[in-house]
């Protein structure tokens, strides 16, 4: 568990973090989102020491981070930037090994775990582990990255702007893969955002800046629902907000019993697709699979009354 306790920077006599406090559940993602100037990143920061506070506390599992030494920061926390930060005269293999490397693992050890980290983000290590950064794709170049802040099994993972490079049909690939891992790893990572709708896709918490402050702090769909201020109102867009309600639904919620007419979805579809797809084919009813067999509808009545709110 982490917990930012009052935390803030002053600058020239200007709060650019403001007393801030949350804290964060191991192995979930958590999505610091706000405009350009609201103190994301100089949050960010505060957590691995890179900006020291003015006042508050960070605390690690327990531990204020103000008591750990430098190594030990490192060590437990990893941190990932935009563009990637790769040491460009380094191979892959040692790009993501840097931080084992530092702590004096044994080399068989930091090798295995290299070649691990390249085979859950999708590259094949013998291919890919003698590479340099330059022959590699941006998205590549991202994942390799993500990979090197991970190689420590950081207790905690600092990702400022992590996608902002990419393009779009990369970015959502590379949102998947990074879901699928901090899945699959178990990794608490935090990271930094200006895109709302990246916010709400990625994180099961959204925390979001105005101004040096945390106006909102809570899972996407409280956020979507029950906005704190105008600004988080504004950030999240008020017309298609029923439609991003339903992203975050699956089928499964509301299937009932019940015949219906052509192609199924599957339990795991979420509710913004069945939607098209009902109105895409004209139907009000839609069969449901799970696993090829039936499970029941999920109707258009259904989804319109879920996407006016909760029961
Ligand atoms: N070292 C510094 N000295 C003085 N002011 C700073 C310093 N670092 C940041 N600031 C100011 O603090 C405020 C918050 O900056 P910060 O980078 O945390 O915002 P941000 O929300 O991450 O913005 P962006 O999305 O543009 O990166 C800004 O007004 C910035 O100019």
């Amino acid at each position: 568990m982490i917990e930012i306790d009052r935390i803030s920077k002053q600058y020239e006599g200007r709060n650019v973090v403001d007393s801030v406090s949350m804290t964060v559940e191991t192995a979930t993602i958590t999505a610091i989102v706000g405009t350009s100037g609201s103190g994301k990143t100089t949050l960010l920061r505060m957590i691995n020491r890179l900006v020291e506070p003015s006042s508050g506390e960070v605390r690690i599992n327990g531990q204020p981070t103000g008591a750990l030494q430098p190594h030990e920061l490192r060590r437990r926390i990893g941190y990932a930037i935009q563009g990637h930060g790769l040491f460009p005269h380094h191979t892959v293999g040692r790009n993501i090994g840097a931080v084992p490397e530092l702590l004096g693992w044994p080399g068989q050890k930091i090798r295995a775990r290299v070649d691990e980290l390249l085979t859950l983000f999708g590259m094949e290590p013998a291919q890919f582990r003698d590479r340099y950064p330059a022959e590699l794709s941006g998205g590549q170049q991202q994942r390799v990255g993500v990979a090197r802040a991970l190689a420590s099994r950081p207790d905690l993972m600092l990702m400022d702007e992590p996608f902002g490079a990419l393009d779009p049909i990369i970015r959502a690939r590379a949102q998947e893969d990074l879901r699928r891992i901090q899945k699959t790893l178990g990794s608490t990572i935090m990271l930094v955002t200006h895109d709302m709708e990246e916010a709400i896709h990625l994180g099961d918490k959204v925390a979001v800046m105005d101004a040096g402050r945390l106006v909102q702090y809570g899972t996407p769909a409280e956020i979507i629902q029950r906005p704190a201020t105008d600004f988080v109102a504004e950030m999240v867009g008020g017309v298609d907000r029923p439609l991003r309600l339903l992203s975050l639904v699956p089928v499964s919620e509301i299937v009932e019993d019940g015949p219906a007419e052509g192609a199924p979805v599957q339990t795991s579809t979420n509710l913004r697709d069945a939607l098209s797809t009902c109105l895409w084919s004209g139907r009000d009813a839609l069969p449901v699979v799970r696993d090829g067999a039936p499970v029941g509808r999920v109707t258009l009545g259904a989804i319109r009354a879920r996407a006016e709110g909760p029961e």
